[in-house]
Formats: structure tokens, C-alpha cells, sequence
């Protein structure tokens, strides 16, 4: 199929070498000095476009590929306080997008062990969860966007917690918040820790990722599976349908 880049950083030349080797052809790559070329025959014959930029410019580029009649896969974080709206938008025909936080299938399955760890938690109030994400220092936004998944469904399955925080200096937690951290060292591709603290021992959750490999990967496949269709779609809804582990996605 044919894909469209756009973002030629470190994940849009992955996308690239990783996209051919699966047999696509890439027709055309947008990076920041030539955002015109949404408008050119090369972008809009594109069956998908993989959208990997910067947390100020996602949704510029999202609303650019729907112009063009081109579906996006995005993996971009940091925006999603525009998300509802881009929704939206899928829902009533005037785009399609698939947008994951994390395209690795090792954290699609880190999200699903989560979620039942956090429904079996809900009945030992004991237990204190917190998160700690760990990143390269070029990263952008904090706290990750996997973090803020992986906080909101573990958040959703816990009665007892209403928000997540980040540490604030002076600042004591509230009893009802999860508390997220972010590390920022070297070129560290993707690290999520999460633990439940009791006053006797700590149950510990954690994902490292070795390379990028897995988050390019299942953007390209995420591409491939999107040929064709039309709405707003997650990685859990691709997951649910290629795999056969029923009920462990949605
Ligand atoms: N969902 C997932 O699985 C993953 C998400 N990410 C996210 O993807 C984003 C990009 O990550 P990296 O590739 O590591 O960053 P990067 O900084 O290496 O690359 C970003 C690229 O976007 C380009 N760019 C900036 N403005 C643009 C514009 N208006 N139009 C087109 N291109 C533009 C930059 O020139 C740069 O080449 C970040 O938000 C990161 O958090 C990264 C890895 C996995
Ligand atoms: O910026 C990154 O590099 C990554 N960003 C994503 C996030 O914010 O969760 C996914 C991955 O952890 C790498």
C-alpha cells in the first residue's frame, strides 16, 4: 500500500526503513520546512499516512490529512486535550485517524495487565499505587502519553482515586490522586514502572522498551489495517480483531 510520512525524526525514518521492508511504498514525506506538500498528488494518493511531529503541530497536521482525504495514524503525545473534538470530527465522516499512545503491542499488553491489576487492587485499600515514566531528554511533553493511559484506566478501575498529579515542591499529595513521575535521562527509548506500595511490600509492574522498534512497528501494521476504513479507530480496536484474545483490548 502506499503510506505517507509525516514527522522525519527518529520515529518517521523507522516508519520508513520498517514500511518498505513490509513491502509499502512511502509517496511522499512532510517534515517542518515543507508542510505545503499536504496539498501535492503524491500526499493524497497515499492510502494512510503515519503522523509521528511534535506536540504543537499534531493537530495542524491532523486536520491537514483529512483535508486532503487522507486517513492518519498518529503517535504523536502531548495534544490530547484536542482529542474529543477529533473525535468528533471521525464520527461525522469528516476524517478517519487511529490514535494509540503506544503503538508497542508489549504496552498494549502492559495496559491490559494493568487494568486487572488495578480491578483486583480496588478491594485492598492497603496498597498505594504510583508511576514512574523514564525517557530520553529530547523528549517534549511529561507526563507520557503512555503514563497518562495507563493512569486514566488504572484510575477508572479503583474507586478510590479520582485524578492523577505530578510532584509539586511544597505540595502534599492528595490522598485520592496517583502520582505520576518522569525521569528524563540519556536516550532512553520508553520506561513505565508502576507500583503497589503497602506497608509490609511492593508489587511492581514494568515495561522497557529495548528500541523504537516496536512503537514504528505497530504504527506501520496500525497503518495497514486502517486501509479502507472509515472513523475514528484505537489500537485496541485493531488489537482485539487481529488477535484472538477476547476481552483482553476492549
Ligand atoms: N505513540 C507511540 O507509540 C510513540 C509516540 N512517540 C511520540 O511521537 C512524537 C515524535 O517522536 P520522535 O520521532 O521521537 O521525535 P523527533 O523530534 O525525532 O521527530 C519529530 C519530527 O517532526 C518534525 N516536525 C516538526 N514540526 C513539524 C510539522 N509541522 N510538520 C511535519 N513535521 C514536523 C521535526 O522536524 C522532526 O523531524 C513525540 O510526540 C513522541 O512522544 C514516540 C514514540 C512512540
Ligand atoms: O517520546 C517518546 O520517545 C515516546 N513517547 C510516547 C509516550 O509519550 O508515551 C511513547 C513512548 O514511550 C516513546
Amino acid at each position: 500500500m502506499k503510506i505517507a510520512i509525516i514527522g522525519y525524526g527518529k520515529m518517521g525514518h523507522l516508519i520508513e526503513t520498517i514500511a518498505k521492508e513490509r513491502g509499502n511504498k512511502v509517496v511522499c514525506i512532510i517534515d517542518a520546512d515543507n508542510t505545503d506538500d499536504f496539498n501535492t498528488p503524491e500526499f493524497k494518493s497515499a492510502d494512510v499516512a503515519i503522523e509521528f511531529t511534535t506536540p504543537s503541530t499534531a493537530v495542524s497536521n491532523i486536520l491537514a490529512s483529512f483535508a486532503a482525504g487522507v486517513p492518519v495514524v498518529v503517535g504523536t503525545t502531548g495534544w490530547t486535550d484536542s482529542l474529543p473534538d477529533i473525535k468528533d470530527m471521525c464520527e461525522k465522516g469528516a476524517g478517519t485517524m487511529l490514535w494509540a499512545s503506544n503503538f508497542s503491542i508489549g504496552v498494549n499488553l502492559f495496559m491490559a495487565f494493568n487494568r486487572y491489576v488495578a480491578a483486583v487492587m480496588n478491594d485492598f485499600p492497603e496498597y498505594s499505587p504510583e508511576m514512574t515514566e523514564i525517557h530520553h531528554i529530547h523528549k517534549l511533553d511529561h507526563p507520557s502519553g503512555t503514563a497518562i493511559t495507563l493512569a486514566d484506566e488504572l484510575i477508572g478501575k479503583v474507586d478510590r482515586l479520582n485524578r492523577w498529579e505530578e510532584p509539586q515542591p511544597g505540595k502534599t499529595p492528595n490522598d485520592h490522586a496517583l502520582m505520576i513521575n518522569h525521569v528524563r535521562e540519556g536516550e532512553v527509548p520508553g520506561t513505565h514502572i508502576i507500583s503497589w506500595d503497602s506497608s509490609v511490600d511492593t508489587i511492581t509492574l514494568r515495561h522497557e522498551a529495548k528500541s523504537r522498534v516496536g512503537f514504528a512497528l505497530g504504527a506501520v501494521k496500525a497503518a495497514e489495517w486502517l486501509k479502507g476504513r472509515k472513523g475514528f479507530f484505537s489500537m485496541a480496536d485493531m488489537l482485539s480483531e487481529v488477535t484472538h484474545t477476547k476481552g483482553l483490548f476492549v
